[in-house]
């Protein structure tokens, strides 16, 4: 016979967990591949390449190139470089192949004038509600690279140029090589399941008869790595997808409804009527799958002679944080916007937060908490110090604790008194709907060595996540948001 203690247990179990509908509506948030790919054909004209680093430059058409000229070509790269937390590095256990900038080159072929826009458009953008027109797209070019025998490129994910950065091109060209296909890799899914893709290139231009080449476009937070090359050479040019801040609004005429939309919706709709379901009201928090870069600062140091400047420019920078959260509603990716469209659309109290980690200024790799903001605090500077704890720091920013509701309340009820970290009130309790494993580097830790293909200061990936407040049964709209 069970011991009362155990027994105890159960019960704890039984009240306490999270709701069932939230397992539900989990598995219908369905994730769509983060790329697009294919082949297009082009006219010969579109294959002259003109390049040079010094004097006179060379021409040759990458349709018809010969070994001696590729070979070259490839004598002319410097050897390409990556990011990693600010700088730029040279190392060929992780990146071995040449690149020309793009003043040492010219291709007469314009990806921003070829079909490749719509395709972006209507492949990678689907979700997207601004509908956004082939002109709101900047293709920007990038690079030119050439990857010889043994070259390749391990996992990394591209270094954002800009907030309005989503994604990356690469169109790779008819030359004779054998491997260097591209490896995609989801993030944010659950431990030990981990989709990959293939972009293989070389296996994608030896089926086309016409002069061709092949292309991918995918966000440039997933995680893609190039496997070695085992012959010839694999010439490929890279682009920065940008969005342009629209400034007429959206056109009409354009209405895909992405597929696993409407999943969701049901599964959302049917938890929402169910009175059993959160009844006297809830937090929600989705972690979004997709990272987005945002812009990231440093707190004003403390200065004595001069406070109200201080004040006023950390406002500044505060208010510019909040707005470049809020302009990432429309541009959500993939099931991410999926997710927050439809929770809108059910009138819920929706808003985009940045998790920020608090961590113990004793132990910085111990987190604390979780502080929940409407933007990207100001990371705190050595010379500022913080002498005090993460999370009343961030607090006194802007922020605000939250946590497991699961936890929270089961504390309570074995100890009854309700549960603070070193915050006199304690925090918002929440449901984790799905909760990607935070990257270390994102967040308090200030510390912002993420692994891109080159260095940049300012702006870094982001976890993004959704609050989203639900109403007492019967009650769901407590708060009206408007439409952004
Ligand atoms: O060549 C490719 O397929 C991808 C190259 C790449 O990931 C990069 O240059 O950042
Ligand atoms: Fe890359």
């Amino acid at each position: 016979m069970a011991n009362v203690e155990q027994l105890e247990d159960v019960n704890h179990q039984e009240t306490f967990r999270q709701p069932k509908q939230l397992q539900h509506l989990r598995s219908s948030i369905v994730a769509k591949p983060p790329y697009c790919q294919g082949t297009l054909a082009l006219p010969q004209k579109d294959f002259t390449l003109f390049y040079g680093t010094e004097g006179d430059a060379q021409r040759i058409n990458l349709s018809r190139a010969s070994a001696a000229q590729l070979q070259h070509l490839a004598d002319t790269c410097a050897p390409a470089s990556f990011g990693v937390g600010g700088e730029d590095i040279y190392d060929e256990t992780y990146r071995k192949a040449g690149k020309l900038d793009c003043e040492d080159f010219a291709i007469t072929f314009d990806a921003s004038r070829s079909c490749l826009a719509d395709v972006i458009r209507n492949e990678l953008l689907v979700e997207n509600p601004k509908k956004v027109k082939s002109e709101d797209l900047n293709i920007e070019l990038y690079k030119l690279n050439v990857y010889g025998k043994d070259a390749f490129f391990k996992a990394h994910v591209d270094t954002p140029r800009s907030e309005l950065m989503f994604g990356s091109l690469v169109i790779v060209f008819p030359t004779p090589h054998e491997g260097g296909a591209l490896k995609l890799r989801a993030s944010g899914h659950e431990e030990g399941e981990n989709p990959e893709w293939t972009f293989d290139s070389s296996a994608l231009l030896a089926q086309q008869e016409q002069p061709s080449i092949a292309y991918v476009a995918f966000f440039s937070d997933v995680e893609h790595e190039v496997m070695p090359v085992t012959s010839g050479h694999r010439v490929t040019i890279t682009y920065n997808l940008f969005y342009v801040p629209a400034e007429s609004e959206p056109p009409e005429e354009l209405t895909s409804i992405s597929t696993n939309e409407q999943s969701f919706k049901n599964a959302l709709q049917a938890a929402l009527e169910d009175q059993s379901f959160l009844p006297t009201g809830g937090n929600l928090m989705f972690g979004l799958k997709h990272q987005y870069p945002l812009a990231t600062y440093y707190c004003e140091p403390y200065n004595p002679r001069d406070e109200a400047a201080r004040e006023k420019k950390t406002q500044a920078m505060e208010a510019r944080a909040k707005r470049a959260l809020h302009a990432l509603e429309p541009r959500l990716k993939a099931s991410d916007r999926v997710i927050f469209k439809v929770l809108r659309e059910c009138a819920l109290d929706t808003s985009l937060k940045i998790l920020h980690e608090a961590s113990d200024g004793d132990n910085p790799e111990a987190v604390e908490g979780y502080v929940m903001a409407d933007g990207v605090l100001p990371m705190p500077t050595t010379r500022y110090g913080i002498g005090m704890y993460a999370s009343e720091y961030v607090a006194e920013q802007g922020g605000q604790l939250v946590e497991d509701a699961v936890v929270l309340m089961e504390k309570q009820a074995k100890w009854g008194q309700s549960v603070g970290y070193h915050l006199e009130d304690h925090g918002a309790p929440v449901y984790w709907v799905d909760h990607p494993r935070l990257r270390s580097g994102k967040g308090f830790k200030a510390k912002f060595a993420t692994y891109g293909n080159e260095s940049a200061l300012g702006v870094v990936y982001w976890s993004v996540w959704i609050f989203v407040r639900i109403g007492p049964a019967g009650q769901r709209e407590m708060a009206q948001v408007s439409e952004e």
